[in-house]
Parts: C-alpha cells; sequence; structure tokens
C-alpha cells in the first residue's frame, strides 16, 4: 500500500491533506489566479517568475517544470498560474490515465504550440509512455509505432514545443532521465502559520466569511501547514459560526468549532492523539513496536505507519529508532502528561540531552 493510498482510506479525516469531494467542488473558487496572488513559497515563486518572464521575453515557450511536494501544497493551482503567466492554454491529465503509449501519443500530438501540458502524478506512469516522454520532451518528437510484429515501423512525427509541467508527491520515485529533462523543479514546502493566515483571509473574502485575525491565526496553527486543510478547516468553522455564534469567525469561535470537530490546538487529530496517548499511557512512552502500538489504539498497522506518524514525527511528538516508537518530551506536555521520574522511559536514557 502506497502512502497515497493509505491517506485517501483516510481521507474522511478533516485533516487529510489530499482532497475530498467537497474540496474539489470548491477548491477551483479559490485557486489564486497568478503569481502575486500565490501566497508563500517564496524561493519557487520567485525562480518560476524569472523562467516565465524569461521565456515571454524570448518569445518562446517555458523550459519543462517539475513540481514536487506534499498534498494540498499549491501544484496544480501554480500549473494553473503557468498557464496563465505564459497566456497559454492548459491541458490536464495524470499518469494513471496515461496506460499506454499511444494514450500519450495522442495527446501530445493534438498539442497547440505554447501550450501547457500538466501531468499530475508524474510517478504514476506507464514505463512505455515514460520512454515517449523523454523524447516529446527533448526532441518535440514522438515516434509513433504502426502495425504489430516484424512489419512494425515507427513513424516520427514531429510536435510543436510546448510546456511540460509534471506534479508529485514522489518525486524520489521518478526516474533519473525523467527528472533530468526538466529545467526547473520546484520543491513546495509546508507553510508557516503567517502565510497560512493570509490564505485564510483571502479564502474568507471569496467565500464571505467574517474572520477576524485571531480566528485566522486559530485555524492556521491547525492546519499541518497546508492550504487545501486551511480551506476546509475554515468551511467548518463558517457552518459553527453561523449556527452558534454572530457568523463572524474570532478565536473563541474557530477554537469552539475545531474542538467540535476533534482537531487540536496543534492540528492532531483523533488518530493522531491516540497514537500519542497510547504511546504514553501504556507503554510509558516507549520505545514499542509498531505492531503493538498500533493493536493498542485498534488500528491496522498501516494505518498508524502511513497516515498518523508522518505529521507525528514531522511535529517532532514521536520518533521511530530501531528499537520501537519512542515520545519526545514535547509529546508529553502536549498531552499535558508528566514523562516519568528520572530521564525518561527505560531505553530512551540519553535520548533527549540530560
Ligand atoms: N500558495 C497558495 N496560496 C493560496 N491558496 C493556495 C496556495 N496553495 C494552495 N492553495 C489552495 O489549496 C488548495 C489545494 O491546492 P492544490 O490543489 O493546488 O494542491 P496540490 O499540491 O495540487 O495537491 P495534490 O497533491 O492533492 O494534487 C487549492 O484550492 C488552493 O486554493
Ligand atoms: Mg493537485
Amino acid at each position: 500500500m502506497t502512502w497515497d493510498e493509505t491517506d485517501s482510506a483516510a481521507s474522511d479525516r478533516l485533516v487529510a491533506a489530499l482532497a475530498d469531494g467537497e474540496d474539489r467542488a470548491v477548491e477551483a473558487a479559490l485557486r489564486p489566479k497568478d503569481l502575486a496572488e500565490f501566497v508563500g513559497q517564496e524561493r519557487v515563486r520567485e525562480q518560476l517568475d524569472l523562467v516565465l518572464k524569461a521565456a515571454r521575453q524570448r518569445g518562446g515557450t517555458a523550459d519543462h517544470v517539475l513540481l514536487s511536494g506534499a498534498p494540498g501544497l499549491g501544484k496544480t493551482t501554480l500549473s494553473m498560474i503557468i498557464a496563465a503567466e505564459m497566456g497559454a492554454p492548459i491541458r490536464i491529465t495524470s499518469g494513471p490515465a496515461i496506460q499506454h503509449a499511444g494514450d500519450l501519443a495522442a495527446i501530445l500530438s493534438s498539442l497547440a504550440e505554447g501550450e501547457v501540458l500538466f501531468l499530475d502524478e508524474i510517478h504514476r506512469m506507464s514505463r512505455p509512455a515514460e520512454e515517449m516522454l523523454y523524447m516529446a520532451m527533448e526532441d518535440f518528437r514522438v515516434d509513433v509505432v504502426v502495425g504489430k510484429g516484424p512489419g512494425a515501423t515507427a513513424i516520427p512525427l514531429e510536435l510543436p514545443p510546448f510546456t511540460l509541467v509534471g506534479a508529485t508527491t514522489r518525486a524520489g520515485l521518478l526516474p533519473p532521465p525523467l527528472r533530468d529533462r526538466f529545467g526547473f523543479t520546484g520543491h513546495m514546502e509546508f507553510y508557516a502559520p503567517a502565510e497560512l493566515e493570509r490564505v485564510l483571509h483571502r479564502s474568507a473574502r471569496l467565500l464571505d466569511v467574517p474572520l477576524d485575525a485571531e480566528g485566522a491565526a486559530e485555524i492556521a496553527g491547525r492546519s499541518r501547514g497546508t492550504p487545501r486543510i486551511a480551506n476546509r478547516l475554515l468551511r467548518r468553522v463558517r457552518d459553527f459560526a453561523q449556527v452558534k455564534a454572530d457568523g463572524v469567525v474570532t478565536r473563541e469561535v474557530a477554537a469552539a468549532a475545531l474542538d467540535v470537530y476533534e482537531v487540536d490546538g496543534r492540528g492532531l487529530d483523533r488518530l493522531d492523539r491516540a497514537v500519542l496517548d497510547a504511546l504514553l499511557r501504556l507503554f510509558g512512552g516507549g520505545p514499542v513496536g509498531l505492531s503493538t502500538l498500533a493493536v493498542a489504539v485498534g488500528e491496522e498497522r498501516e494505518t498508524v505507519e502511513e497516515v498518523a506518524e508522518p505529521f507525528l514525527v514531522r511535529e517532532g511528538l514521536l520518533a521511530r529508532t530501531p528499537r520501537g516508537r519512542i515520545a519526545t518530551p514535547a509529546a508529553w506536555a502536549h498531552l499535558g502528561l508528566a514523562p516519568p521520574q528520572g530521564t525518561g522511559a527505560p531505553g530512551q536514557q540519553g535520548l533527549f540531552g540530560p
């Protein structure tokens, strides 16, 4: 099971990073339309701005762009911005949608000059399609194979210059020859709270939700560094503000709403807290094996490992060690528990300083 699949299995979570049905319905409306409107990612934005400006000055087509980063950080949004900034049309497809090289040939041969081809989940393309893509990216040419067996012939087909924008949540899975053919790679980072506050104010304006500065800060702190999650939490808080308060999203309203949805002050949900709680209360902070921990929480091993742990590790609450999972001092503090006397649980001595 891949990380993407487990995350989608758990995508009913309010803090899931992958898009759910409601997200897809509203995201188009919330997408920034140009680079200036795109919040954060300063480095990627600045570099991309140069790439696009230079291409425009030359009157040519922009280099191929690879965007990598966790779900919900703005890869699709940025691909559309690239097309808009170039004044070019965009064609959208994805790795899993391209089963055969012929599917890709059909798309490539119908591109207009300068068109942006957005290839989402590019790491999930089939091998033959990938090989066809190498040549298309480099030489703007494909070989279309006609016929079968010994009589088969390859007919070269010239393509108009186009810009490939590839997106991937797992850049490490891309074969190097593919990665090397991108002129520019932008790695998207998780967003700082102040950036998420800007995303939230912008979305609130578009959705006509009265949101004050402290309300935005409260939601931002619970959004796991991810604009998609911030926008989703904003919608739930809006419901609460409308039904239980006077419609205005203040710090109190946001906190009360997200407490109802069991998303805590740091963005942990019920599953995340259950894992930490078991680790601390039942196993004294560890080390404990993954399987044992999963049984204690009543979840599958994979769910704990792929769904809950990545964020806990990122937050510095849990560490994976060869001897098992251990809680950090921050985990004890977060659940309001006192660590065992001394330097921590057996086996943890010296791991976190004196
Ligand atoms: N920098 C940003 N500024 C404002 N809003 C953003 C930004 N990045 C993302 N968003 C918002 O977050 C939502 C999710 O972004 P997007 O769909 O581009 O993510 P993604 O990286 O393509 O995710 P996935 O990996 O699941 O395809 C969009 O609705 C968009 O409005
Ligand atoms: Mg996307």
